[in-house]
């Protein structure tokens, strides 16, 4: 069996140019391991470096120090083997659903018709046969979702990176796609990387609920194994006891770093040694 982890972040520290003279150090001394097929959920307070993390994963940043390694090997650049999916729709407005879902196989060099066939298998998967000639725009916001969810999942990514990827969708919308997401995630299971700020996502989704500190220099704070049964159902397992119980022990956890961040937020300057 294969034990290499999926994603591994060792020692890891980012640190942005600025305007003054000193870098800000958004990331400090991070180790995270996710391993193949693990549902992991990034949460943090506000601006503490949860999307920086998933940057340094995607390739499309490089760390100060440290290492990240996607399935052992050393990060350099965007690879077709990781997908993402971030709060902003990637499907491109002037392209049909058909055409926006074959468009990775496409690009590796798959003939149109079997790019199309397995376009059309996804299209179903993700429920929207019979909409394969629309374009983005007229589609719903969920709908949208869930054309980026087949354009992913068609490329068959070993690795799936998120960035509060359901935050613009309305309420019920949002855990009906997150059930959607689990039960598309369960066919091909890839490791996940999903960062939010809503707790009751991360614990219903997750197979594992990692908090970062309060920035800057954020790392590590805690790692909490969710061991509620699968398959779930994101819109009930929320009633379930044994999430209250994970919900009470996270919470407390986030909480301190939620109330730093707030209160760097909120302080007036020179009243800090008051
Ligand atoms: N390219 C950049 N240049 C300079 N500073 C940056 C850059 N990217 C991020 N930062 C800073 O690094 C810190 C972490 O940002 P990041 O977006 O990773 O936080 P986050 O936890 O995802 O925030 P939020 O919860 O608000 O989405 C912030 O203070 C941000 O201003």
């Amino acid at each position: 069996m294969d034990t290499t982890a999926a994603i591994e972040l060792r020692g890891v520290t980012k640190r942005f140019a600025t305007e003054g003279p000193e870098p800000y150090t958004a990331l400090r001394d991070l180790d995270l391991e996710v391993g193949p097929g693990e549902f992991c959920a990034v949460v943090g307070p506000t601006g503490c470096g949860k999307s920086t993390t998933l940057t340094l994963v995607a390739g499309l940043e490089t760390p100060s120090e440290g290492t990240v390694r996607v399935h052992g090997k050393p990060v350099s650049g965007i690879t077709p083997e990781v997908g993402f999916m971030f709060q902003t729709d990637a499907i491109l407005p002037w392209k049909t659903v058909l055409d926006n879902v074959s468009a990775g196989p496409r690009f590796r060099g798959v003939g149109k018709r079997e790019a199309f066939a397995d376009a059309r298998d996804w299209i179903r998967r993700v429920g929207l046969s019979g909409f394969e000639d629309r374009y983005p725009h007229q589609l719903s916001g969920g709908m949208r979702k869930r054309v980026a969810l087949a354009q992913n999942l068609i490329n068959e990514p070993r690795v799936i990176l998120m960035d509060e990827p359901f935050s613009a969708l309305d309420v019920q919308t949002r855990s009906k796609m997150s059930t959607e997401l689990l039960a598309l995630w369960d066919l091909t299971r890839p490791a996940v990387v999903f960062v939010t700020h809503d707790l009751e996502e991360a614990i219903a989704l997750a197979d594992t609920v990692v908090v970062l500190t309060a920035g800057p220099a954020a790392t590590i704070k805690a790692r909490f194994r969710i061991d509620l049964p699968r398959p779930r159902v994101v819109q009930e397992i929320r009633f379930d006891p044994r999430f209250v119980d994970l919900y009470q022990q996270i919470w407390e956890a986030l909480r301190a770093e939620v109330d730093l961040a707030y209160s760097q937020i909120t302080a007036t300057p020179g009243q800090e040694d008051a």
